[in-house]
């Protein structure tokens, strides 16, 4: 894809912005022609009103102004689409990212294109067009005025402009390069920002915060180091441009023109005046170069991520899809590897027959949330087939296959909107008193009922204000909602305390609904005496699998399992009353 083409949606409003600005600056150059022509008509005879130019003049300053804010306001509006247009496009195609590309992408990356990158696309819709126009029409328009007047003269500018514009691109290309390492030590400090703000409290646990302040340090300190030595090349490069282009100029034509004066009469003190006056005309012409080189880069660098984002290959899609016959799921020889590391499943064979209970479960690392992570495809296989009622699920359209799971994390999410909101997050017409009685059923109506503002008070960014254990409450809630036919639940290895973890094995089991699909990954074994199955994995492997007597009665594996869970469970701290809130 051509850079260009990210502005198509507002290609013909900028183009439109870019045309109207040119006439605009046109016009400005006008009435600086008008006021030579005051000039001189009162050089001719003062006794004579200049009624005509001075009419011109104002009807040409009227037109300017007018032009110039039209000419503004739409390439601002362009610039509000267009981010409109890039932010939608690329929010939706995060949406349809594998999971692990988006981790793999990192915080960092994708704010930064995501609110910086579309910003900077943002100024440069917006600002280039009447810096286009002041660019390229001012040097233009002033020549070919000069040309008119004198052509000699006019030469002599033209090589002067010519000479100054080589000097300023090969300075620019230099600021090109700088740019980049800019860019890069901007990825960095972002980076570096979101993960000391995002692992604080590991930050303090673990060093204090010294250690990641010490990388946010480091990276700030690159950046320093970056921008002073850009500035001061790009403060050196706008000095020789300025001086180039202001005192200069203006001088040699002045030279030159009274040179030409005293060796040709035919050039008058008023062809002098104009020169000078259409001189600096050029002379401001450099800012606007300048500054449009400097968007352009900004620009291409953001374009070049974005493009980045938008060239990711999506999840899959099948060509015509199919609708699974009923939920019963089937892993064939399925294997699965993170990007660059060691196989984490491998030849997983189970058989998940429709509205049955099946547990997973092994030691940590084992692979149960990569295992059950394949179900919904929020990572692909890499070798074997996972089918859903006799369908692969990459032939299953992925709303339709989404449509049909409900997932509770480990660690669960909360939107920054109301308890009542996100109980019912992403779901349509459903009425208070149906958020009440999910509520319930996940054992979380009376605490949100001490909430000062209960179901209206406001959940926080990513649901700070609530415990784990609270949120993943509120996330069942939203299944009860849901009511979707396969249920899966990655139960917490640990519980924050013994009264929450009463109440959510309370709202686990609730969920464990004979109509529906469930499958559990659990450290509680007490839990998963009725499983219709039990799954061990270890290493990535199914090392046992069966019920809970079969297992207890044929292998030895479980049986000590088993008995090692109630020893440990017999040692745990009994706890006779909940509190108020949490009954
Ligand atoms: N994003 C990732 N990239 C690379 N390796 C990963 C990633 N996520 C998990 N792993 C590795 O995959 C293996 C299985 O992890 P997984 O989380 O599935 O285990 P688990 O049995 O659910 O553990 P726990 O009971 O502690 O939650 C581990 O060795 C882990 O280090």
């Amino acid at each position: 894809m051509n850079h260009t083409d990210i502005f198509l949606p507002v290609k013909n409003k900028v183009s439109h912005s870019i045309f109207l600005a040119s006439i605009a600056q046109v016009l400005k150059l006008s009435i600086w022609l008008m006021l030579i022509w005051v000039l001189h008509q009162l050089m001719l005879d003062t006794s004579v009103f200049p009624g005509l130019p001075i009419v011109s003049l104002l009807v040409l300053s009227i037109l300017f102004y007018t032009l110039r804010t039209y000419a503004h306001d739409k390439s601002h509006y362009a610039a509000f689409e267009l981010e409109k247009i890039l932010r939608t496009r690329l929010i939706k195609k995060i949406n349809q990212l594998p999971i692990e590309t988006v981790r793999n992408m990192g915080n960092g990356n994708l704010v930064k294109t995501l609110i910086d990158d579309i910003k900077e696309l943002h100024a440069f819709v917006a600002d280039a067009p009447p810096l286009k126009a002041e660019a390229f029409v001012t040097p233009i328009f002033t020549l070919l005025v000069l040309f008119i007047f004198n052509w000699v003269f006019a030469s002599i500018v033209f090589a002067i402009t010519l000479v100054t514009f080589l000097l300023l691109s090969f300075i620019m290309k230099k600021a090109k390069l700088l740019k980049e390492s800019y860019n890069n030590a901007t990825i960095q400090i972002n980076s570096k920002i979101i993960e000391y703000i995002q692992g604080m409290s590991a930050v303090r646990t673990f060093d204090a915060g010294e250690g990641a302040f010490g990388q946010y340090q480091k990276a700030l300190e690159n950046y320093s180091q970056v921008v002073f030595h850009w500035l001061q090349s790009m403060r050196l490069s706008t000095k020789i441009a300025r001086s180039l282009f202001s005192a200069m100029p203006m001088s040699i034509i002045l030279v030159v023109g009274l040179s030409l004066a005293q060796l040709n009469d035919q050039i008058s003190f008023i062809t002098i005046f104009c020169f000078l006056l259409l001189a600096i005309g050029i002379t401001e012409s450099v800012h606007p170069v300048m500054s449009l080189f400097q968007i352009l880069q900004k620009s291409k660098a953001a374009i070049e991520r974005i493009f980045e984002v938008e060239n990711l290959p999506i999840l899959e899609a099948p060509s015509t899809p199919l609708l699974p016959d009923n939920n019963e799921i089937i892993f064939k020889n399925v294997g699965f590897s993170y990007l660059n590391s060691d196989t984490v499943l491998s030849n997983i064979n189970i058989k998940i027959p429709e509205n049955s209970f099946t547990a997973l479960i092994g030691t940590s690392g084992s692979g149960k949330t990569t295992l059950t992570n394949l179900i919904p495809r929020f990572l692909d296989a890499t070798s074997g087939t996972i089918t859903l009622g006799g369908v692969n699920i990459k032939e299953i359209e992925y709303a339709e296959l989404m449509s049909r799971i409900s997932f509770v994390f480990q660690d669960n999410f909360l939107f920054s909107c109301s308890i009542a909101d996100n109980i019912r997050y992403g779901l349509d017409d459903i009425s208070d008193e149906d958020v009440i009685e999910a509520a319930k059923k996940a054992e979380i109506h009376d605490f949100i009922l001490t909430l000062p503002q209960q179901y209206n008070t406001l959940a926080g960014e990513r649901g700070q204000l609530l415990s784990g254990g609270q949120k993943q409450r509120i996330t069942i809630a939203r299944v009860f909602l849901q009511n979707r036919p396969i249920v899966i639940l990655d139960e917490p290895t640990a519980f924050s305390d013994a009264r929450n973890e009463a109440l959510l094995l309370k709202a686990f089991n609730r969920l464990i609904d004979k109509n529906k699909t469930v499958i559990m990954v659990t450290h509680r074994l007490s839990t998963i005496v009725n499983a219709d199955q039990i799954i061990l994995l270890d290493k990535g492997m199914i090392k046992i699998h069966g019920t809970h007597n079969d297992l207890i009665e044929n292998s030895s594996d479980y049986k000590l399992l088993w008995q090692e869970y109630n020893k440990a469970k017999d040692w745990s701290i009994p706890v006779n009353n909940l509190a108020d809130g949490e009954k």
